[in-house]
């Protein structure tokens, strides 16, 4: 009998960092060590702190996994669960989803973010969202500039365009090419990108039937499972501004991350804030974008949550049941980016052509991912795209050139 609480399929072995070549291997061994030194180059934490950031950095890639500090986090007990398995093994040894989660709580840990005192509260990553948000103004007034001409039309119309729901579909998946774990905020803005142009490089593409079933849906509420903030989290906006301001939903939940992870990931505040700094600019149509955002916040229209499951180490079907209850109402859950998307397919080697909907088959509602491809974990591809999109770029997986828009209803 199929259980409707895991993927269909018997599970494939998780990525793993011992994986000779790896991108996997790549991010455990080189990539975390860095982001573990650029938190101490960014901030202005206590010598002592610094010097344990500087151990986790340098015990990456041969070293094994420290234990946890009680340090007052919430989570802390589950997470002793979670490590339970993984006792006394190398970083390089373990699942590399884990590796990752863990690795920034541990940052957290560190310095000091949950215990009482000065330290408290500090995100390590805020000069970082912070700069990826400035560095996007002008895509930013372009995009909300847009979203009012959509809006306005729709009005006039009596009712939305599909093709403002596909655009916006779009943009929402290619703002996800902006992720500060990858690239540095302060080495590029990724924000620009031409919709069109980015077509050819969508290798699934169910855009059409999404804004159908958002279109002939009318009413209900949707759950946006968030990932970056910065321009990403901008497009997801506009995206919710339309729905609503259209008629198209009545409520919008945002899950959001309950503590600064992989670097750029959204959290309630980094909404706030985001929101706060464009309201004090001086362009109207982005003001007016903000305004609509306040309002909706305040009449309840748009709901911004957190849970801790989002920065678990737990694979999309270990979900909690009061949040799977949750998102049981939904007409349409939004899935956003790559760690999102290795959480949905549990971070594990599938073939890239297995159907995404034997894997993803345990969700209570239809779920569409939008994600550009930064990590070696695929799903739903046809073989003949694979074979094209490999010979024609080697870094097709890890790269975030490519993109899928999935829906699995
Ligand atoms: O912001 P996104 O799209 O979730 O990307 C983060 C992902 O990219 C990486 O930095 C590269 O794989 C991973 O660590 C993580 O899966």
């Amino acid at each position: 009998m199929v259980n409707p609480h895991i993927p269909k399929l018997p599970l494939p072995a998780p990525l793993v960092g011992t994986e000779v070549g790896s991108f996997t291997e790549f991010t455990v061994t080189q990539r975390m060590p860095a982001i573990a030194r650029r938190v101490i180059a960014e901030n202005k934490f206590p010598s002592q702190i610094n010097q344990s950031l500087e151990k986790l950095a340098a015990e990456l890639p041969t070293g094994y996994l420290p234990t946890l500090a009680d340090d007052t986090g919430a989570d802390f007990t589950a997470w002793e669960q979670y490590l339970e398995p993984y006792k006394g093994q190398r970083w390089v040894d373990v699942p590399w989803f884990f590796a990752e989660t863990y690795f920034y709580r541990l940052i957290l840990d560190i310095t000091n973010y949950f215990r009482p005192g000065e330290l408290q509260g500090i995100d390590p990553f805020e000069l970082q969202k912070a700069q990826g948000l400035e560095a996007s103004l002008d895509s930013i007034i372009s995009l909300c500039s847009q979203v009012d001409k959509w809006l306005d039309e729709s009005k006039k119309a009596g009712k939305s365009n599909q093709a403002s729901v596909i655009a916006l579909l779009y943009f929402a998946l290619w703002g996800n090419r902006v992720d500060l774990s990858l690239w540095s905020a302060f080495e590029d803005d990724r924000s620009r990108f031409d919709i069109q142009n980015q077509l050819t490089h969508i290798l699934v593409d169910d855009a059409f039937s999404v804004s159908e079933l958002l279109t002939s849906a009318k009413g209900g509420s949707i759950d946006f499972v968030i990932d970056n903030a910065g321009f990403e989290l901008i497009c997801d906006l506009c995206f919710v501004d339309f729905l609503l301001g259209s008629g198209l939903v009545n409520e919008v939940y945002l899950h959001l991350k309950p503590h600064p992870t992989f670097v750029s990931d959204a959290m309630i505040k980094d909404v706030h804030y985001t929101i706060n700094f464009l309201a004090a600019g001086s362009h109207p149509k982005v003001k007016s974008f903000t305004e609509r955002l306040q309002a909706n916040i305040a009449s309840g229209k748009l709901v911004l949550t957190e849970d801790y499951f989002w920065t678990s180490p737990l694979a999309f079907w270990e979900i909690p049941s009061a949040l799977k209850g949750e998102l049981a109402k939904s007409s349409l859950i939004v899935v956003k980016g790559d760690a999102n998307y290795r959480r949905l397919l549990g971070d594990r080697h599938w073939d890239y052509t297995t159907n995404i909907a034997d894997i993803v088959s345990y969700l209570p509602a239809p779920m569409v991912a939008l994600r550009t491809l930064k990590s070696e974990v695929a799903a739903g591809l046809k073989a003949k795209n694979v074979a094209e999109v490999a010979k024609s770029d080697p870094d097709w997986l890890t790269g975030g050139q490519w993109g899928v828009l999935q829906l699995v209803v």
